[in-house]
């Protein structure tokens, strides 16, 4: 067994109920020791080095990460004038550990936007954090999550055989230059240990996220590089600062793998499965790649990209913008909910050809039932066994697929697919196009349209689907005020005070499992249940 030489790893892993086992595909895995409930950190760890991405470094701190306020504004490093800082302390912190040996007078900016270069800096930091590690250690042999991280990173997998040649060209090139600094060459590391590094960090290195889940930088997480990928991830990596999260968003029974997205599950499956071979050399075989039912189907719906450019022929994207549009203006709310009445059956046969308004109001009596029914729980979907919950969104995806499309040919289009991943493209277009434009009823319609390709390509729970939901709400509840300015009809409004309530608690559910009841999006989503229901007394 290989796993039972790194001790200190083990030891660390233990502490926080979760083991590494070897595993014949994976090489290791990491299992939840005993059964942990959706919305649990399963570890937190520091990084080993990070590196902000060239496009925010005026915009975040460059020690800790935090973005700029009007009470905490980012001071420029005056020596290099290319690093920021939110406090002395922070500039301290980041002199002593890097910036003190990669600072230039006068530094050109430009230079440093290259991916060389955040790959030369991430060496070099990520080096001199091991000499201090080492040195540390030494010092304190008791300290087990030192000792861990440097166990886990020497171990990491670099797949040095498989890279491809011009990587390791690159690799080279950085090597050489990053060995001959004089503060790197006084630790007489050789340039073989480090082209093994540069390795390491491209089939290890995570993408680090802001709030809104916006790429901010890059990070070498040694103890979340141990988690394997899935397509249909049970857990997700989040940030705080630059310290590394990693929450469940499902439940994890005894002896289960906890899992990661290595890239986003957005992409069709054969784009997912050569971005995995790509850059971390494996054949996907999650429960989303491998069956031809089930998640077959989902991504099935979902299509490849090039089958979708045969279906959306003459006018591309402007005949897919204009003809969802004309949909979504003439989308009647109250005839729909007519058609699908609280209480219907998700099994009884709509007999319809599929436009958008229809199709997402029958995929609702799937996916959120409760926003139809007045009489089930508002969260009660999410907190279905998962097998009860992926069985319906199975169920979900062969209904969508049997149902005859609208074929707008004859009005010189091609056919509108209510589902598939161009579709979500577009409506994620549009939808923030009508937000900004504060055309709040149109933007409730797109979000839920969103929203039903979110709940097939995203687990439960998944922060993405979050922060979705937290979006549905905030535009159902701008869409009832306006429709009641404009004079709404009293069934009309009834149908959108259902909905917020319900797109509120599924918000606030789903919102605690991963951002957890604290920050900006808790605050928000509060803040819009107090208004709601202040509004709901006064009436
Ligand atoms: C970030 S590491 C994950 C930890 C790794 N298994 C280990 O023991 O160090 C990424 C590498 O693990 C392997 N891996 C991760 N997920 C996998 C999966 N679902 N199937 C097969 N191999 C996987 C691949 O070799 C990949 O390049």
């Amino acid at each position: 067994m290989h796993t039972v030489q790194w001790q200190a790893l083990q030891a660390h892993l233990r502490a926080h109920h979760l083991e590494l086992a070897d595993d014949p595909k994976k090489y290791r895995k990491v299992l939840a020791l005993n059964a942990m409930k959706r919305g649990s950190v399963a570890i937190e760890s520091h990084a080993l080095a990070f590196v902000p991405l060239p496009s925010v470094r005026a915009e975040i701190c460059n020690y800790c990460f935090k973005r700029a306020t009007r009470a905490t504004p980012l001071q420029r490093c005056s020596r290099c004038q290319s690093a920021y800082y939110c406090s002395k302390h922070c500039f301290q912190k980041a002199w002593f550990a890097a910036h003190q040996y990669v600072c230039k007078a006068n530094q050109p900016s430009a230079t440093q936007e290259d991916q060389d270069k955040m790959d030369e800096l991430m060496l070099e930091r990520v080096i001199l954090s091991i000499a201090r590690a080492k040195n540390d250690i030494t010092h304190n042999a008791a300290d087990l999550a030192l000792g861990a991280h440097l166990e886990a990173f020497s171990s990491l997998l670099a797949h040095e055989t498989k890279q491809p040649q011009d990587q390791l060209d690159r690799f080279k090139h950085i090597a050489t230059a990053v060995i001959q600094k004089p503060h790197i060459k006084s630790l007489g590391i050789d340039a073989a240990a480090l082209l093994i590094y540069l390795c390491r960090f491209r089939s290890n290195n995570f993408g680090i996220i802001d709030n809104q889940l916006f790429p901010i930088g890059e990070g070498t997480y040694p103890i979340g590089s141990l988690f394997n990928h899935s397509c249909r991830p049970n857990a997700v990596a989040l940030y705080n600062g630059t310290s590394q999260i990693i929450r469940l968003i499902d439940d994890v029974e005894e002896g289960e793998e906890i899992t990661l997205a290595y890239i986003d599950v957005a992409n069709s499956r054969k784009t997912r499965q050569q971005m995995l071979r790509d850059k971390y050399f494996f054949e996907c075989e999650c429960t989303r790649c491998s069956s031809d039912h089930g998640f077959g189907l989902v991504d099935q719906l979902l299509g490849e990209p090039s089958e979708e450019e045969d279906v959306y022929v003459e006018g591309g994207e402007t005949f897919l913008k204009k003809t969802l549009m004309e949909q979504v203006e003439s989308w009647n709310v109250l005839e729909l909910t007519k058609r699908y009445p609280p209480g219907s059956d998700a099994t009884v046969s709509p007999g319809f050809i599929m436009d958008i308004p229809r199709y997402v109001h029958f995929m609702g009596t799937f996916m959120f039932p409760s926003v139809a029914n007045r009489s089930l729980r508002a969260d009660g979907l999410l907190e279905a066994p998962k097998e009860v919950y992926e069985q319906l969104l199975f169920n979900a995806a062969a209904a969508a697929t049997s149902y005859p499309l609208l074929d707008e040919t004859e009005h010189g289009g091609g056919v509108l697919k209510p589902y598939s991943l161009k579709t979500l493209t577009v409506a994620t277009r549009l939808l923030n196009e009508q937000m900004a434009k504060n055309r709040w009823p149109q933007s409730s319609r797109l979000a839920m349209l969103v929203l039903t390709h979110y709940m097939f390509i995203y687990p439960r729970n998944h922060p993405m689907l979050a922060l979705h939901f937290l979006t549905v709400a905030k535009a159902a509840w701008n869409a009832l005020v306006q429709l009641e300015v404009a004079g709404i009809n009293r069934k009309l409004e009834k149908e959108y005070e259902r909905g917020v309530s319900r797109w509120i608690h599924l918000a606030k559910s789903t919102l605690s499992c991963n951002f957890g009841e604290q920050g900006e999006h808790w605050r928000e989503i509060v803040e819009l249940e107090w208004i709601f229901n202040r509004d709901q007394k006064l009436k």
